[in-house]
């Protein structure tokens, strides 16, 4: 591997340059020849460059305030390439040499609590809390105990129910991830529906409210998933009153059957921003003229995903439509329903732009949070503090992974976690980008074919729209858990096959890993999920609260595990609350998740034996992935330079020769651009933490499974462009065009076709904005 070139952290300076030898004159391939015996003396002995001492340090640090960045280097005692590899002439550089040691002292960090904390977002105790007690009517009350095994309110639901069954005014609901936020504002609506047709003693009153009596209530979610989430919850719970009907209209199926929907009438409407801007525009059956109540669910996200405008235009055309005070049918709305149009806000964090759109939307909004003394807080002091963490009986920690390992302690941690049967079920790994969400599935995934089925047996039908996204991982599984199913997700899927994998993801028996991008951090309820890693760290810290608030639900337990870089994204935890998780070195999980050899498909698994270590195993493993990006489909070494090249044939006439095909070797290629752009963005008061000046491409590509970084990062990425500047010494970089996968991230693909397009263009517009990833 040749690293000179990508050691964007360091500068030649005044380093005694190599000598460049030309060769002029005699024939071509004499000249060629000539040029690499003198490269092949000029480079210093060991497998690559990669395992020589690191060279000189930057010297223009001109942050020394800042977070180290002077990576020391430790050489592994037991690095040393496995004898297989040798002996196959197959060496690839140590992942353990030339590493930065973590700034960490892991001896000086907190043990962790012994005692599991209090679940800070479960329901509270039946004896002492009851919906019944907070003005749910008793049949809603009963259908929640008996049908939804719900007997008891959350904080957040015991603070909000009663506030938005008595009082019109708007609402800013925030609270804990799981802690019940959907419930607490859809049980209100129902029952203040449903008491248009049920006296309170629970008989019925002469008017019926039916589908066609009006629509009541709008909610909006940033993605389909959600939607559709919010759409399951409330159907359950409309069960108890069959009488009303809820629909969605979220894209992914088309606007001719959306519309037929609206037409048979609905009462409560699901909705993405963008579709539903489109159908007030187009659909003339749509009335918002009885509409009562507007929640808009994960504000902050809708915010972030640029649909500012499309709120702008919802709250405006829904304020603006005249209130009727009775339906087309006569039934008397106002004061059973609240005699105005009532907003309703929700998130888990509050960034700066759910104020702003508290401005657009609210009016002299109550905060309802899950503690009455941050209410009275807020209310005494008339400020909106933001008051978000995670839940209480979430472990987390981070694991300091320096960036050569990080592929094979990932399969590590994924092993470890698996290992007792049974003790955890279902994991989420976050991405960043949907590039490498594909790469790391591909690479993942079992790549022999199935096991024959028995003839008694009869073969099960698969799942077309599963078909690649779902897969067993053979690297995963140990004897205790001889399957564990992997699963991918991300918002360049079609929406069919998005749907169907949430759902075997949510229904698996088998432990199942889902690896996504941050389409999954918001709202997704997945029953027990007990374990989140983030591969790669959220663009934002609200956004880290949100991605592991995807484990420990409802008072469940749950575990969160962030991989950092040694270096300046080990500070980033000083971001993440109090207590800060606490940080570990990733040995330990090597040597847990690697104590048992790995299931490597043939032929390699024939190298394995229980002698190995766990570093020789690690080695192995990383040579093994490697070397799968390196076989072509026939079965040969690839051509790892991704050029075309100039080959003489017969006569001595040029021929362009094209590398051969590697889907996997591209698909790293691509993955590890994408990667490299995604870390770019990270949101300017972190990049302290994230400083692309600091990434060591060479090491980087490794987690890839590339022995080099490939080229077509953008502005020369790939070589050593950088100069430090003049501004507070950093060094800068420019990017490229924004890839097509990373174009096409989550939100993107997880809205409707419009607002594909407005976060495409939010996202050409930042790219362009950060020409130099906005350093300095
Ligand atoms: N009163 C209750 N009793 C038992 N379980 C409940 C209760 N209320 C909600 N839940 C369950 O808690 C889980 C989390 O609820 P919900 O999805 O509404 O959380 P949330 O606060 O919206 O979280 P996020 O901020 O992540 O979107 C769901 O599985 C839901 O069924």
């Amino acid at each position: 591997m040749d690293d000179d070139g990508m050691l964007l952290n360091f500068e030649i300076g005044d380093a005694p340059l190599k000598s460049q030898v030309k060769f002029k004159g005699g024939r071509w391939r004499d000249r060629v020849r000539a040029q690499s015996s003198v490269k092949k003396q000029q480079q210093p002995s060991g497998a690559d460059a990669g395992q020589r001492p690191i060279k000189r340090q930057r010297t223009e640090d001109g942050a020394s305030d800042r977070h180290s960045k002077i990576p020391r280097t430790m050489p592994h005692s037991e690095s040393r390439a496995p004898s297989h590899a040798m002996k196959t002439g197959l060496i690839s550089s140590s992942i353990f040499t030339s590493n930065p040691t973590a700034m960490t002292d892991f001896d000086e960090q907190p043990a962790e609590e012994a005692e599991p904390a209090v679940p800070s977002n479960a329901p509270l105790s039946a004896e002492a809390e009851n919906f019944l007690a907070l003005g749910l009517s008793r049949r809603v009350a009963n259908h929640l105990a008996t049908k939804l095994e719900m007997k008891a309110p959350t904080a957040i639901q015991k603070n909000t129910i009663p506030q938005l069954i008595k009082e019109d005014s708007d609402a800013f609901l925030q609270a804990e991830t799981g802690s019940g936020k959907t419930l607490a504002y859809l049980l209100p609506i129902v029952h203040r529906i449903m008491a248009l047709s049920v006296n309170e003693d629970g008989t019925p009153k002469e008017t019926k409210v039916h589908r066609n009596s009006g629509l009541f209530a709008i909610i909006l979610a940033p993605t389909r998933e959600l939607c559709k989430q919010i759409s399951v919850v409330l159907e359950k719970v409309l069960r108890g009153v069959p009488w009303l009907v809820c629909t969605t209209v979220m894209g992914g199926e088309s606007k001719k059957s959306e519309k037929a929907r609206i037409r048979k009438g609905a009462n409560i409407l699901i909705a993405t921003p963008g579709r539903l801007t489109d159908h007030l525009d187009n659909t003339k059956v749509l009335d918002v003229g009885t509409v009562r109540w507007l929640v808009l669910d994960e504000g902050d996200r809708m915010m972030e995903m640029g649909f500012e405008e499309d709120i702008r235009m919802i709250v405006g055309k829904i304020r603006k439509d005249k209130l009727l005070k009775q339906n087309s049918e006569g039934v008397v709305l106002d004061g059973i329903l609240p005699s105005r149009r009532v907003t309703i806000l929700c998130s888990a964090t509050m960034k700066m732009n759910v104020q702003k759109l508290g401005e657009i939307s609210l009016e002299d909004a109550v905060h309802i949070t899950a503690s009455k003394a941050d209410m009275e807080k807020d209310a005494e002091t008339g400020a909106v503090e933001s008051h978000f963490s995670a839940p209480a009986q979430l472990k987390q920690s981070c694991l300091v992974v320096p960036a050569k390992t990080r592929l094979v302690t990932l399969v590590a941690l994924l092993r470890s976690v698996f290992l007792k049967r049974g003790s955890v079920m279902k994991a989420i790994v976050f991405i960043s980008c949907a590039d490498s969400v594909d790469f790391h599935f591909e690479l993942l995934k079992t790549t022999a074919a199935p096991e024959p089925t028995s003839p008694e047996t009869p073969p099960t039908k698969p799942n077309p729209h599963t078909a690649s996204t779902v897969a067993p991982a053979s690297y995963l599984t140990s004897t205790a858990t001889p399957v564990v199913m992997l699963h991918k997700l991300h918002g360049s899927l079609p929406q069919p096959v998005r749907t169907a994998t949430l759902q075997s993801f949510s229904a698996s028996k088998e432990p199942a890993v889902l690896i996504t991008t941050d389409i999954s951090s918001r709202g997704l309820d997945v029953p027990a999920v007990d374990i989140v890693v983030e591969y790669d760290p959220a663009f934002a810290a609200p956004d880290h609260v949100h991605r592991i608030g995807r484990t420990a639900r409802a008072g469940r337990p749950g575990r969160a595990v962030l991989f950092l870089l040694p270096g300046c994204e080990e500070g980033y935890t000083g971001l993440l609350g109090t207590p800060a998780p606490i940080l570990q070195p990733y040995e330990s999980i090597l040597q847990k998740g690697l104590a048992t050899p790995v299931n490597l498909p043939p032929p390699a698994s024939s190298e394995e034996t229980d002698k190995q270590t766990w570093t020789s195993r690690a080695e192995a493993l990383q040579l093994h992935f490697e070397q799968r990006l390196l076989a072509t489909p026939d079965g040969e070494k690839a051509d790892t330079s991704s050029k075309s090249k100039a080959k003489f044939g017969k006569g001595g006439k040029k021929e362009v020769v094209k590398p051969k095909d590697n889907p996997l070797l591209d698909a790293g290629r691509q993955a590890f651009r994408s990667h490299i752009r995604a870390y770019a963005t990270h949101v300017r008061e972190e990049r302290g933490f994230f400083d692309i000046t600091q990434l060591h491409l060479g090491h980087m590509a490794k987690s890839f499974g590339l022995r080099e970084p490939p080229g077509g990062i953008g502005g020369g990425v790939s070589r050593r462009t950088h100069r430090p500047t003049e501004k507070n010494g950093f060094s800068t970089l420019k990017t490229g065009a924004p890839s097509k996968a990373w174009d096409a991230e989550d939100g993107v693909g997880a809205v409707d076709d419009g607002a594909a397009r407005r976060m495409k263009e939010k996202m050409k517009a930042l790219m362009n904005a950060s020409s130099e990833f906005n350093l300095g």
